[in-house]
């Protein structure tokens, strides 16, 4: 199946979903947690499901509610195998979690996860004394024999900060205390989600400048109530549909938020776009958009919905932070340069940075590569685009986002839906 979206004005309020991030923290610390946690206000996607469905492994139990979740957790033996769906996250951030157990334990996923590299996640792993095999050479899935040894060790930050996520949610249940020299971190922001999201579970952890952190062993995380926020990046798309074609309102928008992705703002200033704050609504409205130059190393995801954004500024825009993107569910800088290509914009990438000259987009059939960001940029895209564009693979939103289309459709967004029975571009 593939959609259309054509040419459409924007008007109107959402509330994006839930933080998948959050989400799949706030699972985590509650697995950690021996007792009854809730989190209010879940996060429902792919991402989320798959985190769920390994907690409710690991001996979780979970219950649905209205607009929340019950966890109740308890000690219970380890299962043999955890599968992590597409989620990097999940593979990222559990592995730390079950490396605390002797038991060997398999880590699996699916679909773009199996072309992810694991290296860094071993490297680490066996820095602190943990037995990992890798039968997947390089990829998954990855064998993990719990127990750590050691109380030290070197950590490369420069691929980003999941792992490091789960190491900073493990480590404070060993008896001993650890220490952990990172180098080079990147996506620096999720860290500091990371730490506030412990805290509010009874954890404490203390750093220099984020290279040197030390974790003090035998704490115990409470178990605890937690409402999930709204999401940045998933409202990053909807807030650039808003600044390219009318005016969108997204409401319990939390402007204090740790989310790396808040800084969609910085942008949506720098190239001109109305912002205005009521409490917790945030409206965005178009104005004359201006190419603009956006740093985007500690916020990777919003590369995709800055593509879109730029592609219908006046003038070149430059994104900085192309070698951040060579991971995630596709290698996005690659991707986005080949599909915005077909609908005529012409996209260079010179060293680290991403140039994309405003006010070329023609239309046209593009693909998702079976990334959810991809599908969402291309989408907005097509708001202001003089011919429609159709885009394949577009199911993949519900990685992040399962509602993306009909919300948008809800704003104003035209989008057709049909089948298509053979090989698509
Ligand atoms: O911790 C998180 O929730 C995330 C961290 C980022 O990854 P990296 O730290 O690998 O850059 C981001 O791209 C991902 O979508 C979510
Ligand atoms: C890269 C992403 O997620 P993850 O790494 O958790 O799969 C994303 O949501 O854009």
């Amino acid at each position: 199946m593939r959609v259309r979206i054509q040419s459409s004005t924007i008007k109107g309020r959402l509330t994006p979903p839930s933080s998948k991030s959050m989400m799949q923290r706030a699972l985590a610390a509650a697995m950690l947690a021996n007792g009854d946690s809730v989190i209010h206000n879940p996060c429902k996607c792919e991402d989320a499901d798959a985190a769920t469905d390994i907690i409710q492994r690991m001996g979780s139990v979970v219950t649905k509610k209205e607009n929340s979740l019950e966890i109740t957790s308890k000690v219970s033996e380890a299962p043999k195998s955890i599968h992590v769906g597409e989620s990097g996250l999940s593979l990222r951030m559990f592995s730390p979690i079950v490396a605390l157990k002797p038991e060997e334990m398999e880590i699996t996923g699916t679909g773009s996860i199996l072309n992810r590299p694991v290296q860094n996640i071993i490297e680490g792993l066996e820095n602190l004394g943990i037995e990992c095999e890798n039968p997947g050479k390089g990829f998954l899935p990855i064998r993990i024999k719990g127990g750590y040894k050691s109380n030290f060790a070197k950590i490369d930050g420069s691929l980003g900060s999941q792992f490091l996520t789960g190491l900073l949610m493990a480590l404070p249940l060993r008896k001993e205390d650890t220490t952990l020299k990172v180098s080079n971190l990147k996506s620096i922001p999720y860290i500091n989600m990371t730490l506030d999201l412990i805290k509010h579970f009874g954890i404490e952890i203390e750093h220099e400048n984020y290279e040197n952190f030390q974790i003090k062993g035998n704490q115990i995380y409470q178990p605890t109530e937690y409402t999930i926020e709204a999401d940045w990046s998933s409202a990053a798309p909807l807030l650039v549909a808003g600044a390219l074609k009318g005016i969108v309102t997204l409401e319990h928008m939390n402007p204090d938020s740790y989310q790396a992705d808040k800084a969609i703002l910085d942008a949506l200033q720098k190239c001109g776009a109305s912002i205005a704050w009521e409490g917790n609504n945030l409206t965005v409205e178009k104005k004359d958009l201006n190419a603009f130059d956006f740093d985007a190393t500690h916020s990777p995801d919003l590369f995709p919905p800055l593509v879109a954004l730029a592609a219908h500024c006046v003038g070149e825009s430059r994104i900085t932070g192309v070698h951040r993107l060579e991971h995630k569910e596709c290698n996005r800088g690659v991707v986005l340069k080949k599909e915005f290509a077909k609908l005529g914009v012409r996209i260079r990438i010179e060293g680290d940075e991403m140039i994309i000259p405003g006010g070329d987009v023609q239309g046209g059939l593009a693909k998702s590569n079976n990334d959810h960001r991809i599908a969402m940029a291309l989408a907005v895209t097509a708001l202001a685009s003089p011919s429609p564009i159709e885009i394949g693979q577009h199911e993949c939103v519900a990685k992040s986002y399962p509602e993306f289309f009909t919300d948008l459709r809800k704003i104003g967004g035209g989008v057709a839906q049909f089948y298509f029975d053979s090989q698509f571009v």
